[in-house]
C-alpha cells in the first residue's frame, strides 16, 4: 500500500450514514496505523461536512469509542463526521512496549516521543496534526477548516493538550474525565519520564494546566467543556481537574467543569454526556443544533 492512499478494512450504514475503518501506511509513525470515520448522510450526499477527531484513553484503539459511545445517532442529526485514530503505534516490536498497560502499546499519550527507543515511532501529535488531517480533506468529504477535537482520560488529555499546542487546526475542545496536569499524577509522570525524557522542564508544554497557566489571552473564549464523574476510581490521583480549572480562571478562559454524582470512567459515562459534547462543537463549527444547548 502506497503512503496517503486509504486501504478500507470495514463499512457499515448506521443512522443513514456509513461507519468505516481505514488502515494506511504512516509516514509520520513509520508504521501502518488504522483510524474510523463516521460519516453522517449529509456526507454521503456530496456535502464537506465538519468533524470531530475523538481521542481514546489507555488501552483502547481506533474502535473503541465508534463501538461504545454511541454518538453515531446524533452525529447524524447534526451532520458531523467523527474520526478516532488508534491510540498508540502498533507492531514497532520496541523492546518491553507491550509490557505495561499505561505506558507503550496503547499508550501514545499524543506527543512525538525525543526519548529512545520510543522516539523513531511514538509520533501521534505528528501524526495527528500533520498527517491524518490533511489525509481527511484529501480522501474523504470532510471541511478540515471546521475540525474540533474531543477525547476520554489520556485522549482527554491529547484533546486538551493538542487544541492548546495547535489552535489554528481545532475551533473547539471538550473532555471527559481528561488527565488534566499529567506533570503531576502516576499515568503522566510515567510516560512523559518515558517518552520525553526526565527533564519536567520540558514536560509543562504537553501538560494541559501548564499549557493553560502560560496563557495571557483565553485561547477558546467561547468556552471548553470538560465532563467528570464523581465515582470515577481515577479521579483523586489521576485527573485532577480542579488544577485545569483554577487555570483556566486565572486566564479568563470559559469553562463548564460537570461534575456528576454516581458516574464512574467508563463507557457508560461517556455515552450518558457525548450528545451534549457534539452540541458543543456544533455550536461552536457553526453548525446549528437540533436540540437545546446544555
Ligand atoms: N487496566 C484496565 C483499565 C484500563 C482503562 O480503564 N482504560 C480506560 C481509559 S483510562 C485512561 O486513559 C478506558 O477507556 N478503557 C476502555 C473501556 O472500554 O472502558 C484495563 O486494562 O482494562
Amino acid at each position: 500500500m502506497p503512503l496517503a492512499s486509504l486501504d478500507l478494512q470495514g463499512a457499515h450504514a448506521c443512522f443513514g450514514g456509513a461507519q468505516r475503518f481505514y488502515r494506511h501506511n504512516s509516514r509520520e509513525v513509520g508504521l501502518p496505523m488504522k483510524f474510523s470515520v463516521y460519516l453522517p448522510p449529509q456526507a454521503l450526499e456530496g456535502a464537506k461536512v465538519p468533524a470531530l477527531i475523538y481521542l481514546a484513553g489507555l488501552t483502547c484503539n481506533e474502535e473503541t469509542f465508534m463501538v461504545k459511545a454511541g454518538a453515531q445517532r446524533s452525529a447524524a442529526e447534526l451532520g458531523m463526521a467523527l474520526v478516532a485514530p488508534d491510540t498508540s503505534p502498533r507492531g514497532a516490536n520496541v523492546p518491553g512496549e507491550a509490557d505495561a498497560w499505561d505506558f507503550g502499546v496503547g499508550a501514545g499519550f499524543y506527543l512525538d516521543a525525543t526519548e529512545a527507543p520510543w522516539k523513531p515511532h511514538w509520533r501521534m501529535e505528528s501524526y495527528l496534526t500533520q498527517e491524518l488531517l490533511p489525509l481527511l480533506g484529501e480522501h474523504l468529504p470532510i471541511d478540515t477548516a471546521r475540525i474540533g477535537i474531543f477525547g476520554h482520560s489520556m485522549g482527554g488529555h491529547g484533546a486538551l493538550t493538542l487544541a492548546l499546542r495547535h489552535p489554528a487546526l481545532f475551533r473547539s475542545v471538550s473532555a471527559f474525565a481528561p488527565i488534566c496536569a499529567p506533570s503531576q499524577c502516576p499515568w503522566g509522570e510515567k510516560a512523559f519520564t518515558g517518552y520525553l525524557g526526565p527533564d519536567r522542564s520540558q514536560w509543562s508544554a504537553h501538560d494541559a494546566t501548564g499549557l493553560m497557566q502560560a496563557c495571557e489571552q483565553p485561547p477558546f473564549p467561547a468556552g471548553i467543556l470538560i465532563d467528570q464523574g464523581l465515582s470515577d476510581p481515577f479521579l483523586a490521583e489521576q485527573l485532577h481537574p480542579q488544577r485545569f480549572e483554577a487555570a483556566c480562571a486565572q486566564a479568563g478562559q470559559p469553562l463548564t467543569l460537570r461534575r456528576h454524582a454516581g458516574y464512574d470512567h467508563g463507557y457508560y459515562f461517556v455515552q450518558s454526556f457525548v450528545a451534549d459534547h457534539l452540541e458543543h462543537h456544533a455550536a461552536q463549527l457553526g453548525v446549528l443544533p437540533l436540540r437545546a444547548s446544555h
